[in-house]
């Protein structure tokens, strides 16, 4: 039984061959490199029509949304099959996108499918329709599978900035020269009754009778029917079939059920792709300079993978001086993960360094259309993109990728050029200038937006300040155990969960220490080696606000085999930000799980008062912190001596909250009071000051 799958890639790394891109598609990519952020579910409705076969529609086949959550972006996979017994060798779809992401995103359609190469893809154009569609989704108890289709809007046309809301595209593909796939959609056996008739209603049987818009319209007042239910019967079928990535091994159906490879993740469904990851060992002088080995670093960034929802398959590096500027390993190394791919069925094989537009390109070329190639930076960016919750940080995700893009666009697009020639090689020239000036005006756009959202913050900030309460900063790797310290605490309920960057945003809350004095503590974001030069650049306002803090309270996850590295890591960042003069308390966290925390505990003890033995987790080590907190905080406290007039009574209520008083006396003028207090309300107090005798 022949069985054909078209899959459908919104925002694949992949550029579409040029004769393949439509007018439309020639339109500036940020989904090619995985940028796209739509939060919500892509929603695709299709059908199709056999044009050789009149009065015959392809029925058109079950359909799954899949959520990707990896390379850079909520990238959708749309799985298409057909069903149709159709001899048809042309054939005419309709795809209507809905898709809700936000303003910034352009949106690339690849077909990916064997049925239809990119070639025999012709893009059509965008309807229009106000249409409100009702909502689907399937809530199965298993929470497994489920998407939702949304109203559907129409932008007027097929432009990066435009697509705002949901759009509709329709697109015509010809499968005429197909050779992939012998002119066959191939036999389904699990077409739905809905599919059937949407199939049939919707579509007119040949190309030529078959006016997409009206019918268009049609299919949409069946759409009611498209409720849970029919998703919920579709439970059951959803086997799918691929075709063997290899073209060599073409014929070569391989089944695989996919639902096993879809997972619940932050509330949504990931598709996990399988990867491969791929590495350097510096020889030479280079050796030295780098903190963590290759293969330390290659399981962190297994880890990365892990958390943007990539399934590792397998890792390899190679011994290198440098990295070849064209391909970053070398040319046999290529080869070997080519053949690792087609051995290990890869899906995306990811860089453990942020590789040039060149690089990228050409390891795309090499190891062929149906691999993603990405690097750490990509990877990283797409977490950031994951969790980014508030206002700010989603701003400051999105500036770091539009930067990471600018230069792989152009690349992208020479590339392009080179392919087509003749017609389109003017078209790609002029679209270059395009999509540069649209991705530059986005990025001012954003900084601008960035600094509304910062001056908020700002005011927060002044409005903390005339509340001279010292600040304690809890900074540290990623994982480390900062939010779960807070948690503990302040009970502030910070998302703490074993995976990388749980925390974006910081979160301040008010801390009572056990002798009285207040504080407050932030949680900030966790640092990472090879932090992402855009990343730094973006979060570098919210990472200042450290510089505020009275002490930095360094959390170190002892436990873990590469904390001295990760250590140095974040030392060599906070050297940067230039806070050394700030002072510095470690917390050698998740002593309970460290192998011999006997040791720990006496070797922390032997260094001094510098270091604290705790674990966030178990409460373990606590009082100790505390203490800690309340002597470092104390030695960063000034000494003043200042006669506060009996009018200002809330002042003396101050002193005696945030510092500590030694001396307390009523004269003419007012209260003599002689205490410790915090930086801030000494300056406060800097009228009132006496000397001190
Ligand atoms: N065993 C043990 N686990 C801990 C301890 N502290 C934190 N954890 C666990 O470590 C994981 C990461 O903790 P988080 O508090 O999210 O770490 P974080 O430093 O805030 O991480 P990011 O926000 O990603 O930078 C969670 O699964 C915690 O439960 C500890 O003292 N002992
Ligand atoms: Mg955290």
């Amino acid at each position: 039984m022949a069985v054909s799958v078209s899959s459908w890639n919104l925002c694949s790394s992949k550029v579409p061959s040029s004769s393949a891109v439509g007018k439309y598609m020639q339109q500036p990519c940020r989904s090619q490199l995985g940028l796209i952020r739509s939060r919500a579910a892509a929603h695709v409705v299709e059908s199709s029509s056999c044009c050789c076969c009149p009065g015959r529609s392809f029925s058109s086949g079950s359909l799954k949304a899949f959520n990707f959550s990896h390379l850079g972006c909520k990238k959708k996979r749309f799985l298409f099959r057909s069903s149709s017994s159709s001899c048809c060798s042309s054939s005419k779809f309709m795809i209507k996108l809905g898709i809700c992401n936000n303003a910034y995103n352009p949106i690339l359609l690849v077909c990916k499918g064997f049925a239809f190469t990119q070639r025999q893809m012709k893009f059509e154009k965008w309807e229009k329709t106000t249409r409100i569609r009702s909502r689907i989704s399937s809530n199965s108890s298993s929470g497994s599978r489920g998407f939702e289709l949304e109203s559907l809007k129409k932008p007027d046309r097929l432009h990066h900035h435009d697509l705002g809301t949901d759009s509709i595209l329709r697109i015509s593909m010809n499968s005429s020269s197909s050779t992939t796939t012998n002119g066959h959609l191939g036999h389904w056996s699990e077409i739905g009754e809905l599919d059937n008739k949407i199939g049939d209603e919707v579509l007119g049987t040949t190309e030529e009778e078959h006016d997409g818009h009206e019918n268009f319209e049609e299919e949409g007042e069946g759409e009611e029917d498209w409720g849970s239910d029919y998703w919920s019967k579709q439970k059951d079928t959803t086997t799918t079939t691929w075709i063997s990535p290899d073209a060599a091994a073409a014929d070569v159906w391989v089944e695989e059920d996919l639902n096993k490879r879809i997972r619940f993740q932050n509330g949504r469904e990931v598709f996990e792709e399988r990867a491969y990851l791929v590495g350097i060992e510096r020889k030479g002088a280079a050796a030295g300079k780098t903190l963590f080995s290759v293969t330390e670093s290659l399981e962190e960034l297994s880890q990365l993978a892990d958390t943007a929802g990539l399934a590792v398959v397998g890792s390899t590096y190679q011994k290198l001086e440098h990295p070849s500027p064209k391909t970053y390993i070398g040319a046999g190394k290529v080869s070997e993960v080519a053949t690792a791919i087609r051995a290990l069925k890869i899906e995306t094989v990811v860089f453990d360094d942020e590789l040039s537009p060149g690089q990228l390109r050409s390891l795309g070329k090499a190891f062929g259309e149906d691999v993603r190639v990405c690097d750490r930076t990509a990877l990283i960016l797409d977490i950031f993109s994951q969790r980014a919750a508030t206002r700010e940080a989603t701003l400051q995700v999105e500036l770091a990728q539009t930067e990471y893009q600018l230069p792989r666009l152009t690349r992208m697009w020479t590339h392009l050029e080179r392919q087509a020639g003749g017609l389109v090689k003017g078209m790609g020239e002029k679209q270059i200038e395009v999509d540069k000036r649209i991705l530059r005006t986005q990025i001012s756009q954003l900084k601008r937006e960035l600094e509304s959202v910062r001056g908020h913050r700002q005011q927060y900030r002044d409005r903390r300040a005339s509340v001279p309460i010292p600040v304690v900063s809890l900074v540290g790797y990623t994982n480390a155990g900062k939010s779960t310290l807070l948690n503990r605490l302040s009970g502030a309920g910070v998302l703490a969960e074993d995976r990388l960057f749980a925390t974006l945003d910081p979160t301040t809350r008010r801390v009572e220490l056990p002798n009285g004095k207040e504080c407050l503590f932030t949680d900030t974001v966790g640092f990472i080696q090879k932090l992402p030069t855009q990343l730094v650049a973006a979060f570098r306002a919210t990472l200042e606000e450290i510089s505020d803090s009275s002490l930095l309270v360094h959390v170190i996850d002892i436990s873990h085999p590469m904390a001295s590295q990760q250590r140095e890591a974040v030392d060599n960042v906070l050297a940067e930000l230039d806070v050394n003069h700030i002072p510095l308390l470690c917390v050698w966290n998740k002593v309970d799980r460290a192998e011999d925390p006997e040791a720990l505990r006496a070797e922390a003890a032997r260094r001094g008062n510098n270091i604290v033995c705790m674990s966030a987790l178990t409460g373990e080590g606590m009082p100790g912190f505390y203490a800690a907190v309340e002597q470092k905080i104390k030695e960063s406290m000034v000494r003043v001596e200042a006669v506060v007039p009996y009018g200002q009574g809330e002042l003396i209520n101050l002193i005696h909250r945030l510092g500590i008083v030694e001396l307390e006396d009523y004269r003419d003028k007012g209260t003599l009071i002689r205490a410790h207090v915090p930086l801030p309300l000494s300056k406060q107090l800097l009228p009132l000051r006496q000397p001190i005798l």
